[in-house]
């Protein structure tokens, strides 16, 4: 089983984040997870911070000479920022005068859409402060750099993951393209906004730009995709073990993030059945799909296809052109107040989104194979492989059944369930 917490405010010292369960002998490097840090920063229309926030990490545990041992990853993230709020988020108290000017003013005008109304509510704070450092997501670079061993440990086990940004607003990527392999993603992370299609990104740029213009902020939507996973990870037995429920609480959990789809998602719903799901092939002696609606998940569990999780974003809500609010200090009607911030950070959500499929992935995959080292992970999974009778064994690859030469079949299908039915 795998544990992670994160700790840290956005404009404290620094962030914390700690793995617990990751199997020894997974090689990893400061720049492994340093690359994922600065693929998180990029991304067209987000703010000024992610300019010269530096991300810069500490190991503290966990690694020996490039290689987990077995014990708790714990990972420091320096904040940049620091040194402006020494005061305003010092831990020992402070003069009254800190909160009179500058950074230490009580934010008294809460933003709708972020977590400072209820925050006070809730916490018992006057101003919105204390709440908003946690809120923020900048506590995402915590889990990029959890997610980034997690991806270690899967990519040593062959299963590798992509995202990409499917929409900003209605600006959406063809759904017709080739989904984004893993071999070939350099150019998702030197596109402005990590989207596969030229065409789509320089409309999303000029979407992002005109939307910046007009004071205002906008969300969209990014897709993760996971390549070589065998099939059984998860399961049908309880609604906590279910892959696809789990996938679902762990992309919901990541700021601004309000709707998750599994495969083709809410498309399905508008299909017959008939055009749902992934009919099987036999094809040399393997069963093939013939599509990946599903995304990969049957039943709560990996079907050893592609993976793919959908997740969208609302817009920004420290819209500059601010919204109503009311100032909590008189309960008079205001404007909500406005710092510093993105206008877009659908490309960064996708890093994100990657970070949180791979430790989901992560921990359900040691749940089914057990393994204090990466080499008994992997016997386990060969085993359980090599286990599978020669008529169920899958294959990830799709087929084309016009490709097929198909001996007829009797249709039995419509049989007796046709007559049941009349009225
Ligand atoms: C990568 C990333 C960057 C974000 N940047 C901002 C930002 O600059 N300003 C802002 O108001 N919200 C930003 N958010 C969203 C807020 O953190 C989020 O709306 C807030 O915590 C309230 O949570 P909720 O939207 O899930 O209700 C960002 C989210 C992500 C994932
Ligand atoms: C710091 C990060 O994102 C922050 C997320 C965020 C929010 O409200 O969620 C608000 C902004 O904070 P600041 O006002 O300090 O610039 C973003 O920059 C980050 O992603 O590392």
């Amino acid at each position: 089983m795998l544990r992670w917490l994160t700790a840290g405010e956005s404009h404290g010292p620094e962030l914390l984040a700690l793995l617990e369960g990751v199997p020894a002998g997974v090689p990893i490097s400061i720049s492994d997870i340093q690359a994922d840090l600065a693929r998180r920063k990029l991304g067209y229309g987000r703010g000024g911070r992610m300019k010269f926030e530096q991300d810069e990490i500490t190991l503290s545990s966990g690694i020996r000479h490039g290689y987990t041992i077995g014990s708790p990853v714990g990972i420091r993230i320096q904040n940049t920022e620091w040194p402006k709020w020494t005061e305003v988020m010092s831990p020992e108290p402070v003069g009254e005068e800190v909160f009179e000017t500058g950074r230490g003013r009580r934010l008294t005008r809460p933003r709708p859409g972020h977590a400072d109304l209820v925050g006070m509510q809730k916490y018992g704070f006057d101003e919105a402060r204390p709440a908003l450092e946690r809120a923020s997501a900048r506590e995402t670079a915590a889990r990029v750099a959890l997610g980034a061993v997690a991806k270690k440990f899967l990519a040593e086990l062959g299963i590798r993951t992509v995202s990409h940004t499917l929409a900003i607003g209605d600006v959406r990527a063809p759904e017709d393209a080739a989904w984004p392999v893993p071999d070939d993603v350099d150019y998702l992370d030197k596109d402005p906004v990590r989207c596969l299609d030229a065409e789509t990104s320089a409309a999303m740029v000029t979407k992002i730009d005109e939307t910046r213009h007009s004071g205002d902020t906008i969300g969209g939507v990014t897709e993760v995709l996971v390549y070589g996973l065998p099939p059984g990870i998860g399961s049908y037995v309880h609604w906590d073990r279910r892959l696809d429920s789990r996938l679902a609480g762990a992309l919901m959990s990541i700021q601004a993030i309000k709707s998750v789809e599994i495969g083709d998602g809410l498309e399905t719903t508008r299909r017959p059945g008939s055009q749902a799901h992934d009919p099987l092939y036999a094809v040399d002696g393997k069963i093939h799909r013939s599509a990946d609606r599903a995304g990969g998940i049957e039943g709560g569990m990996t079907t050893g296809t592609v993976l793919r999780a959908r997740v969208g974003m609302k817009p920004i809500a420290t819209v500059p052109h601010a919204l109503h609010t009311v100032d909590v200090a008189t309960g008079e009607n205001a404007t909500a107040f406005h710092q510093r911030s993105d206008v877009c950070a659908v490309p960064a959500s996708g890093v994100v989104a990657e970070a949180m499929v791979a430790l989901v992935l992560a921990n359900s995959l040691l749940e089914k194979f057990g393994g204090d080292s990466l080499a008994e992970v992997q016997r386990n999974i060969d085993s359980f492989l090599a286990a599978i009778p020669s008529t169920l064994q899958t294959s990830e690859e799709l087929v084309d059944p016009s490709s097929l030469e198909l001996d007829t079949i009797e249709d039995t299908s419509m049989g007796d369930s046709r007559s049941e039915w009349k009225v």
